[in-house]
């Protein structure tokens, strides 16, 4: 997991950390780790450091700080370092130590955008934590900025640090090196987009529980349930699928196929009769009709006007079972839904439920995620390129490539969670979600390779999936509990 913590939480923690060091410990170590980076980086894209143009945007605050005495360390090492301070103040100790290392300085001018063009690195220390609201009108331009690597010291300059909303002109980046601990920003959709790959400096600060945490490929691998010698297809959990209808078959064959592949102890559709025969056809596995089930993958592919599939879907729902409340589904929820109901809506079935407009669902995911938990009781599990779950915890996931956005992906995320939450009826129902979501993207990418997919192929790459997942085989060869060990 990648835990992220607030801001306030962030300088709580800070200022503990600093009253037990010696002063300045904190920012020399931000500085090594952006050195350290930085120097990679040149060396990846140019094959050296010395001799090479580094721009350092040193703002007022002590993320300025942070890029000066980076920028001293970088010219330390031959680079030829440039730092333009965007601001009428600066951390003068960290300027002061930037210029004997034989960095030049000057303030910003109008017109610089092409200076940092040209420079072979940008190391954007305009604004941290500190930041509010999008990039200050002289800098605005830098949101256009094309063609050096640029590196964010601790985010993106423009970005909030405690939410994954963009209000103004951004500094994205390539790389964000962030200190201490992430911050939500760089979790949660559309800021996290803004912030390249992620590098995460500990600096040993003691940080309570996280406000927002990213599901890695790993945890699932730790998390996710393997069967065991006293298993049997009930024990390792029974799927009941309603999904489809008489018109719309697509739906019910992808969720069915992806509650299979997702290891599911059986599957059971239940539907009209022509979706139940594509099942067959395709997946001679799954059983028809009703009975038993530990969890329901609940509306794919259903007609808001559909009442037999409907009346299923009430049914299911006023069972107590485990449910994944999906499209169809979510069109009339009724009241006295738990955590152990997973609403899968996009952002524009997301808006069509609060009654807000799609592009604020899209500029503000967490919020209107959050709102919906709290309007329904529900986990609500709002699928994006970040997909973003709110229970007791918030969790994001975004192990998935852009080709995933094609019809009926979000049909076999509801069958690999319908899978999951059968399978593990005692853990948090968000984290399961968020295990789906990070397993659904890794099927996604292997389906792809880099290219277009088609939904079925990422069900079918499930199982593939599963076992790349980083330490799957590790974890699969520790023996069960009670199993003999030689
Ligand atoms: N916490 C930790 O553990 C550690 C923290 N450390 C570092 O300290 C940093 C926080 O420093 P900080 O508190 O001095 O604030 P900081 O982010 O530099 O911003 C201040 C000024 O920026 C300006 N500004 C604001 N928004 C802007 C915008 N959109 N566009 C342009 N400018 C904008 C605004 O000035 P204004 O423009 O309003 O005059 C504001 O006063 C943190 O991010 C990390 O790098 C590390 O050294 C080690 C450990
Ligand atoms: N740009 C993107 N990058 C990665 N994944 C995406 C992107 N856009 C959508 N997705 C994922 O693709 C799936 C689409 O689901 P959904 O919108 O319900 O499609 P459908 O209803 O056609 O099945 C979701 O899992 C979502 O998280
Ligand atoms: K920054």
């Amino acid at each position: 997991m990648i835990s992220a913590h607030t801001v306030e939480t962030v300088r709580a923690a800070e200022e503990v950390a600093k009253a037990a060091l010696p002063a300045g410990t904190l920012m020399q170590r931000a500085a090594a780790a952006l050195d350290v980076v930085c120097a990679d980086l040149l060396r990846d894209t140019t094959g050296g450091v010395a001799g090479r143009t580094v721009v350092v945007l040193a703002g007022p605050g002590d993320n300025g700080g942070d890029a000066l005495l980076a920028a001293a360390r970088l010219a330390r090492r031959g680079a030829a370092v440039t730092a333009l301070l965007t601001s009428g103040r600066v951390h003068t100790e960290a300027l002061a130590a930037a210029r004997r290392a034989g960095a030049r300085s000057r303030p910003w001018r109008p017109g610089d955008e092409s200076t940092c063009a040209a420079a072979d690195l940008v190391l954007d220390g305009i604004a941290g934590i500190g930041g509010r609201g999008g990039l200050r009108p002289a800098v605005e331009g830098l949101s256009a900025l094309d063609g050096p690597v640029v590196v964010a010291v601790d985010l993106p300059s423009g970005l909030d640090a405690d939410t994954g909303a963009v209000t103004g002109e951004v500094m994205a980046a390539d790389v964000t090196v962030t200190f201490g601990t992430a911050k939500p920003v760089h979790l949660l959709a559309p800021a996290a987009a803004r912030c390249g790959q992620l590098l995460v400096v500990d600096l040993g600060l003691d940080l309570p529980a996280p406000a927002v945490e990213r599901v890695e490929p790993g945890d699932v691998a730790a998390r996710w349930r393997r069967p065991a010698p006293t298993d049997d297809k009930y024990s390792r959990g029974v799927v009941g699928v309603v999904a489809g209808g008489p018109d719309y078959t697509g739906a019910a064959v992808l969720a069915v196929e992806a509650a299979v592949r997702a290891g599911a102890g059986m599957v059971r559709y239940v539907g009209p009769a022509h979706p139940t025969e594509l099942v067959r056809q395709r997946r001679p596995e799954a059983v028809a009709g009703p009975g038993r089930v530990q969890a329901w993958v609940l509306g794919p592919g259903v007609s808001p006007d559909d009442p037999e599939q409907q009346a299923r879907i009430r049914d299911a729902l006023a069972s107590g079972e485990p449910a994944v409340v999906d499209a169809g589904a979510l069109h009339d929820l009724p009241d006295g839904l738990g955590p152990h109901h997973v609403l899968t809506p996009h952002a524009g079935e997301l808006a069509r439920l609060l009654g807000v407009e799609r592009s604020a669902v899209e500029a503000d995911p967490l919020t209107f995620a959050r709102r919906a938990h709290a309007e329904t009781g529900a986990t609500v599990l709002l699928k994006g390129s970040v997909t973003t779950i709110v229970g007791d915890r918030v969790l994001t996931a975004a192990s998935a490539t852009d080709w995933l956005s094609t019809a009926g992906a979000g049909d076999v995320l509801a069958g690999v969670l319908g899978a999951a939450l059968a399978g593990r009826p005692h853990d948090d129902p968000a984290v399961v979600a968020a295990d789906a979501a990070v397993l659904h993207g890794r099927a996604a990418a292997l389906a792809s390779a880099g290219g277009p997919l088609a939904a079925l192929d990422v069900a079918d790459a499930v199982p593939a999936a599963l076992t790349s997942l980083p330490g799957w085989a590790e974890r699969g060869r520790v023996p069960s509990k009670g199993a003999p060990t030689s």
